[in-house]
């Protein structure tokens, strides 16, 4: 089958690139960029010399439909929504890594991400690929979820499928590193700004608010808003979300870590930690695992989910490969049979 990514040069475009150039039911037929078009990429990155011979190619949507049997779009949200009209409409599958497509009501897309939204029809069609929960494709357009909603929404998901919580009291605490703002350099990720340090920001405006929102209540009708905050650490990659939730019954350490163990138990890209034992971001980094560490703390009465990803990876091109194996069937692990970089 063959491939085209359009926003190439970008840190997610680089990573899809890294990925299906090993994937065995997969061969590259364009790598995609606006600025960087008629540019050799081993020139415009050294590191990819001998890797990849081809030149970036300008957008241009006939010649990706002629070449190619589906697109990857790593590009922006308020980019992918314009760039993606024509495959919609000519309904050419289309894995779209930005938040464009992910949240159904329109008026929602315009409040949280201060842009005109793209056509109902279109959010109404798109599928939100939350790839290790069985997403059912309904269409050619998948949209692939946000990082922070990743790690959110995989940490959560037991507990607010079975009911075990009291629908106003989830907090989430997320960390990233630095590579999730992209590859466009700015004051908060400048790295006089970023390193030694640690900043809090967009306090109660994420636009990975509204989507894990529009989850949770697809899971569980009685959820109500929850607090979520997000803070910028001095890493490269790497996302840590820490959840606290208040359970609605008596529950006990033991019965909770076997909610979480029978959930995922099947699930080959989320591994429960063992008992009293809480992941760190090195053990994801490199890889499309997602680990989850989790407590009952009987004096606060408060559950604590620790659940960590690459935000590159599992956040971003990770899932977005695993969303194309399972839409074309191929075993959901091709092209992610990577184990952690950890050192
Ligand atoms: N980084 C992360 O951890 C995550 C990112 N995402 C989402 O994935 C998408 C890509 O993110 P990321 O790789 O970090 O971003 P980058 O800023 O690193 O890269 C974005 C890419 O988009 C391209 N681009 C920008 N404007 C246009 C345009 N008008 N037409 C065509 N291409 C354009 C750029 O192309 P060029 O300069 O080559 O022209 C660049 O290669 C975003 O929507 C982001 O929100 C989602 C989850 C996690
Ligand atoms: C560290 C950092 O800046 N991260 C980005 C998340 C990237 C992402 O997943 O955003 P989309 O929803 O646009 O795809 C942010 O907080 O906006």
């Amino acid at each position: 089958m063959k491939v085209s990514i359009v926003g190439a040069t970008g840190y997610s475009g680089l990573e899809l690139f890294r990925l299906l150039s090993t994937h065995r039911e997969v061969e590259i037929a364009g790598l995609y960029s606006q600025s960087f078009k008629g540019e050799n990429i081993g020139e415009l990155y050294p590191y990819m010399q001998k890797i990849y011979n081809g030149d970036l190619r300008g957008f241009h949507a006939e010649k990706i439909m002629a070449t190619s049997d589906c697109v990857f779009l790593a590009t922006p949200s308020g980019v992918s929504k314009e760039i993606a009209n024509p495959f919609i409409q000519a309904n050419f599958p289309v894995i779209d890594l930005s938040g464009d497509f992910r949240l159904k009501n329109p008026k929602t897309y315009e409040k949280w991400y201060q842009k005109s939204a793209p056509k109902s029809e279109w959010l109404q069609q798109a599928t939100y690929g939350l790839a290790d929960l069985s997403p059912h494709y309904a269409s050619h357009l998948i949209a692939n979820p946000g990082c922070y909603a990743t790690a959110t929404l995989l940490g959560l998901a037991p507990l607010i499928q079975n009911d075990w919580v009291q629908p106003d009291s989830v907090i989430v605490d997320a960390k990233s590193g630095l590579s999730g703002a992209g590859k466009m350099n700015t004051k908060a990720t400048h790295y006089v700004e970023a390193n030694e340090n640690m900043s809090v920001y967009k306090v109660n405006q994420h636009q990975h608010i509204p989507e894990v929102m529009q989850q949770l209540k697809i899971w569980n009708k009685k959820m109500q808003p929850i607090q979520f905050s997000t803070s910028l650490i001095p890493v490269t990659r790497g996302i840590m979300a820490t959840i606290y939730a208040k359970p609605n019954k008596k529950i006990t350490q033991q019965e909770l870590f076997e909610l979480y163990e029978f959930y995922y138990e099947k699930m080959a890209f989320i591994r429960v930690q063992p008992k009293n034992c809480f992941p760190d971001l090195r053990q994801v980094v490199g890889s499309n695992y997602c680990d989850i560490g989790l407590t009952y703390n009987e004096e606060t009465g408060m559950i604590m989910i620790v659940s960590v990803i690459d935000n590159l990876l599992k956040g971003a091109a990770g899932q977005a490969v695993q969303n194309m194996n399972l839409f074309y069937q191929f075993n959901q692990s091709e092209g992610l049979r990577l184990s952690p970089v950890y050192l």
